[in-house]
């Protein structure tokens, strides 16, 4: 019997992972990742490189991608709360130009699987969050692409915060999806 419940989106590609969770009266374990599994369900890896980031509430990072070193990305709360959104950039995709979105929280443990070819970020709505993850290849910041948040193009139905939603000062610089094109993304 599996560990994780791999549940599929309306984008192929995406999942939403939840964990086997084992309380006692310690507390509580979970398997966060096991080749095998994730392997079998679509989710291939492998994976060579962990981040965390911390942030505050109405902090939005994104909409970000690699046009080289393309990163699949395996993504989770560690504290707080987020909506986290992938955008389908493949060219050749059935649903290019579509956002999936999920609240993915250290409550309700779940994961989330973002592929290669995809745009990515989220929105904090606790009043802190530690995001961790996953990714397939290296950072490389000379091949850095990104969306703007607010595309009306894309549409992504962000929560509302009560508070301003605030951004790096290279995120603030991001064009539109029309204005761009995915060509490196082709072959995904
Ligand atoms: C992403 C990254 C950043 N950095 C450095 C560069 C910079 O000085 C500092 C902060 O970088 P950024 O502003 O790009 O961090 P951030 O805005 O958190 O970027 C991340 O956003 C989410 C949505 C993703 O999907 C990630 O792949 C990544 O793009 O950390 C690394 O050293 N390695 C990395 O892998």
């Amino acid at each position: 019997m599996g560990k994780f419940h791999f549940v599929p989106t309306e984008i192929e590609g995406v999942f939403i992972i939840e964990p086997s969770v084992f309380g006692d009266a310690r507390g509580y374990f979970m398997e966060t990742y096991q080749q095998e599994e994730f392997a079998a369900a679509g989710i291939p890896g492998p994976f060579v490189q962990d981040n965390q980031s911390k942030s505050t509430k109405g902090v939005l990072r994104g909409l970000h991608f690699q046009k080289e070193h393309t990163q699949g990305k395996l993504v989770r709360v560690v504290s707080g709360e987020v909506f986290d959104v992938a955008v389908d950039c493949r060219p050749k995709s059935k649903t290019f130009g579509k956002w999936v979105g999920v609240v993915l929280s250290a409550e309700n443990k779940k994961q989330f699987y973002i592929p290669q070819g995809f745009a990515h970020g989220f929105l904090v709505l606790s009043d802190e969050a530690e995001f961790t993850y996953k990714c397939t290849d290296y950072y490389d910041p000379t091949s850095e692409g990104g969306i703007r948040w607010d595309d009306p193009d894309i549409g992504i139905q962000w929560p509302a915060v009560d508070c301003e939603v605030k951004l790096s000062a290279k995120d603030g610089l991001h064009k539109g999806f029309r204005e761009q094109t995915f060509d490196y993304f082709e072959r995904w």
